[in-house]
């Protein structure tokens, strides 16, 4: 064959693979937060997006050389994951990851969770070398505790685990507000109640059990697992008040990395004595907690960057029905957290 004739041939193959590459990474991307595209409408149209498809294609080739988190932020959503996020971030010890939530086990890289995937994330060894860490701020983690802890405990036994807390009703009407103004999901502009009632229907999906048994898997020795495609729908139907199940999620960490590798951290003592909560997870991260920081209050946090919400206003307050109903919900976590910290349920928060 003639050298132009295997050349474009060769290009072709090339273009094809890349073709196929960008529409399994952006079903991937849109799968983990469906219907919402984002500042990525048309992702073949947009030379941002080929920028994205690029950048991660390198990562995914280049992911034996890449580095697992030392730790992990791995909830709560709405506690102030994201100002802890920016907050870590600064020092200088500290690399970030590709994203600040990698939503892997909502099928950012796939539906195979494999080790190599999740790499692909995270910086190289030159980027993060010996002495510094890298982490994951996936608070979305905590709405598969189960399977985010297997599967953490899997690949980093030794990682650290950072769990923030905050009134869980509190939590779950910041999550309301939210999520209604998310353009283009599927509760966009659900009331409260709708949100509620969906995620009252959810618990009775075959997919919980599925994700019960992939845990099960991971905790008896699989390296990776393979979620079928309704989990993350499913798992996205219930984000309003799943993931301050805060009692479950304790105890899926603490069950597999032992106490002295989980750290609580109260959402109060973010917003409120901030530095000093700041140096603590830094002690407890084992890095220089005495580095100097910036007035943290004007530090801005990194916004999660592929929303649009239609609107930045605050919530309204919850009315005493719906008040009650959070309380209800959540009257046995509470309990249950409690016991587990020793402390009486008003000491909480
Ligand atoms: N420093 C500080 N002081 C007071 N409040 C703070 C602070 N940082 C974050 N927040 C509040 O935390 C809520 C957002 O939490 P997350 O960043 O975890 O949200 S997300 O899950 O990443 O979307 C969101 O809560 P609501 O205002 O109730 O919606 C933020 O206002």
């Amino acid at each position: 064959m003639a050298f132009s004739a295997r050349f474009a041939l060769g290009g072709l193959g090339l273009a094809v693979a890349y073709g196929a590459f960008h529409r399994w990474i952006w079903v991937c991307q849109f799968r983990a937060m469906p219907a919402n595209r984002g500042p990525f409408p048309r992702p073949w149209r947009m030379l941002s997006a080929h920028a994205l498809t690029l950048r991660r294609l390198w990562r995914f080739l280049t992911s034996p050389f890449r580095r697992l988190p030392d730790f992990y932020i791995a909830g709560s959503m709405k506690c102030g994951t994201t100002a802890l996020y920016s907050y870590l971030a600064l020092h200088p010890h500290i690399v970030t990851p590709m994203f600040k939530e990698s939503r892997f086990f909502l099928g950012m890289c796939g539906l195979r969770l494999s080790t190599w995937r999740y790499r692909s994330l995270f910086p190289s060894y030159w980027a993060c070398p010996k002495g510094c860490l890298t982490f994951d701020a996936d608070a979305t983690a905590s709405l598969t505790p189960n399977l985010a802890a297997a599967m953490y405990k899997r690949m980093t036994p030794g990682a650290k685990i950072i769990l923030v807390y905050r009134e869980p009703e509190k939590a779950a009407w910041s999550m309301c507000a939210f999520r209604s103004r998310i353009k283009c999901t599927p509760v966009c502009g659900f009331t409260f109640k709708q949100m509620y009632d969906l995620e009252m229907r959810t618990v009775e999906s075959p997919h919980w059990a599925e994700v019960e048994q992939l845990t099960r898997a991971l905790d008896t020795g699989a390296c990776s697992v393979t979620l079928s495609a309704g989990v993350a729908p499913c798992v996205l139907s219930s984000m309003l008040m799943r993931t301050q199940r805060y009692a479950d999620i304790l105890h899926e960490f603490q069950s597999r990395f032992g106490k002295d590798q989980v750290l609580l951290v109260k959402f109060s003592d973010i917003a409120t004595n901030t530095e000093a909560t700041v140096r603590r997870v830094f002690a407890f991260l084992g890095l220089d907690s005495s580095i100097e920081l910036p007035a943290l209050k004007s530090v801005q946090p990194e916004d999660v960057v592929d929303l649009v919400v239609t609107s930045e206003k605050k919530a309204s307050i919850p009315s005493a029905e719906e008040e009650a109903l959070l309380k209800s919900y959540y009257g046995e976590q509470r309990r249950r957290l409690a016991q587990m910290l020793n402390c009486a349920e008003e000491d909480l928060w």
